[in-house]
């Protein structure tokens, strides 16, 4: 791979609360690494853009003398950023065709007659390469550069969403369902522990086979605690634990619906909470991410720390499937590791983004405007900057891939992505916003084809903040130019 300079505005979160907005930045990338990043007075982007290479490289010091291959450069438009690549700590691409379809259900019934017919006709192999084929095109077109996926309880099928993550360029953690209680329909289970163990087994080695550059990954996947019989939770812990030197993740739902939480208290009545049924299996680990977390009580909170568990904060499923809101800020204040979750198909959108805007509005709902009793007040609310560390640092995080991707630094593998919006010709003022700002002009009402459409429109008064907030907002995948991965170009409009 040659090397590669970005050259532009580049912007990724510092901290929880902090982000860095580069305006004039320069990143190379070298073997897909970010090797060095200079931040530098003169702006490259747009007018310079017919600036000579030769020039450019000189400006950084590139030796071209010793027949290294010629570098590319890419050049940051007007009103783009390049920005880390978008973390799904939480999807099921197997149900990806039911996006949408949940009606007036809940969880347990959702899951019966919904989700199981679905995952169930994806043992046919073809269907499984349709459908996979077109989810992980799906997320990475909307700047999805890592996702956490389930696929289903058949390992064939499985298999073949390693092979489409392999083939369209995604990072990716691959989970088998593993699920034999009886409480699962007949016609699609595990027929036994042994089988449930051998299955998750062989999902993983394949990966391994498949994929020798780490870049897609098996994971250990109880599908909850009602799927599993114990000796197939035993199992898994103990598969679990074999692989901790290679770092093999575990991935599983808890607390996200209160009539789910009671069921788990009727079939594992010897454990005194929820979070308690994975500790005693051992699937309680620093690799494990938790999706939804939603009815946690205090003790399990600190039980999860503990252990340093994540969680994948689900928002957008939580509120379609009714099953409740997290106090996310409580997480995050405990130092619970937290990132973000499409949760597919009981959220209805493959976008992190929408994730990260819901987790914003579902922060202030919990807020209720004001400080209450219980101490969901005013700090409840999550920030544009910190849903955005969600989606991105926090995701890595919850994942182990912190230090990897998630963020713009020296030695990170370049996950990026390349965001844009259209400007609406307008008329400035010499003070900009507010007072005698004309509206938009004829020539743009008058149809005048925007470059990139979508529904983030900058009217040229926007500092970067606010461009962020606009597109964290109102963006979509028509905002994604741009998607790489390992500084690999997999996806660009
Ligand atoms: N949201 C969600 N929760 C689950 N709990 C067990 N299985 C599932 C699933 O497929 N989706
Ligand atoms: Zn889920």
């Amino acid at each position: 791979m040659p090397k590669a300079y970005y050259i532009g505005t580049f912007i990724h979160s510092l901290s929880l609360t902090t982000l860095e907005i580069v305006e004039h930045g320069i990143i190379c990338v070298s073997n897909g690494v970010i090797k060095s990043i200079h931040r530098v007075g003169k702006d490259y982007s747009e007018s310079d853009s017919t600036l000579p290479p030769s020039v450019l490289l000189q400006t950084l010091g590139h030796d071209d003398s010793n027949n290294t291959p010629p570098p590319t450069i890419h050049i940051t438009p007007k009103n783009h950023f390049l920005f880390p690549g978008l973390i799904d700590t939480h999807i099921h691409a197997s149900q990806y065709p039911n996006l949408g379809l949940f009606g007036k259900t809940t969880l347990l019934d959702w899951l019966n007659k919904y989700t199981f017919p679905l995952e169930a006709s994806l043992a046919d192999p073809v269907r499984a390469k349709r459908v996979y084929s077109h989810c992980v095109r799906r997320s990475l077109q909307n700047g999805t550069t890592t996702a956490a996926y389930y696929a289903t309880q058949s390992a064939r099928s499985t298999n073949i969403l390693t092979d489409v993550l392999i083939s369209l360029g995604q990072r990716g953690f691959v989970g088998r369902c593993a699920m034999d209680s009886d409480l699962q329909p007949e016609w699609y289970r595990d027929m036994s522990p042994e089988a449930a163990e051998e299955d998750t087994s062989a999902c993983v080695a394949y990966c391994k086979k498949a994929d020798q550059s780490g870049r897609v990954r098996g994971v250990v996947t109880p599908r909850f605690a009602p799927s599993c019989t114990r000796e197939t939770l035993c199992r898994l812990g103990r598969l679990l634990a074999a692989g901790e030197q290679e770092g093999l993740l575990c991935q599983t739902h808890i607390s996200e619906n209160k009539s789910e939480v009671e069921l788990v208290k009727e079939l594992f009545p010897e454990c005194s909470s929820y979070a308690q049924v994975y500790d005693v299996y051992n699937l309680l680990t620093p690799r494990t991410v938790l999706a939804h977390a939603i009815h946690l009580t205090e003790e399990e909170i600190t039980l999860v720390k503990s252990r340093g568990s994540g969680i994948s904060h689900c928002p957008v499923s939580n509120m379609a499937l009714g099953s409740g809101n997290l106090w996310v800020r409580r997480l995050l204040d405990e130092g619970v590791k937290v990132g973000l979750g499409t949760d597919v198909s009981g959220g209805y959108d493959v976008n992190v983004l929408e994730a990260a805007r819901m987790a914003c509005l579902v922060s202030r709902s919990v807020a209720e405007g004001g400080v209450t009793e219980d101490g969901k007040g005013e700090d409840s609310k999550i920030s544009v900057e910190e849903a955005l560390w969600l989606a991105t640092r926090g995701g890595a995080e919850v994942l182990g891939l912190e230090g990897k991707v998630g963020g713009l630094e020296v030695g990170m593998v370049w996950d990026a992505i390349l965001v844009g919006a259209d400007e609406v010709p307008f008329d400035h003022t010499p003070n900009g916003r507010g007072n005698g700002v004309k509206m938009p002009t004829e020539a743009h009402h008058e149809g005048k084809k925007s470059k990139i459409g979508g529904k983030v429109d900058f009217f040229g008064w926007e500092s970067w903040e606010e461009k962020v907030a606009k597109w964290l907002y109102s963006g979509d995948d028509r905002n994604i130019r741009s998607v790489w991965v390992g500084g690999e170009l997999v996806f660009q409009k």
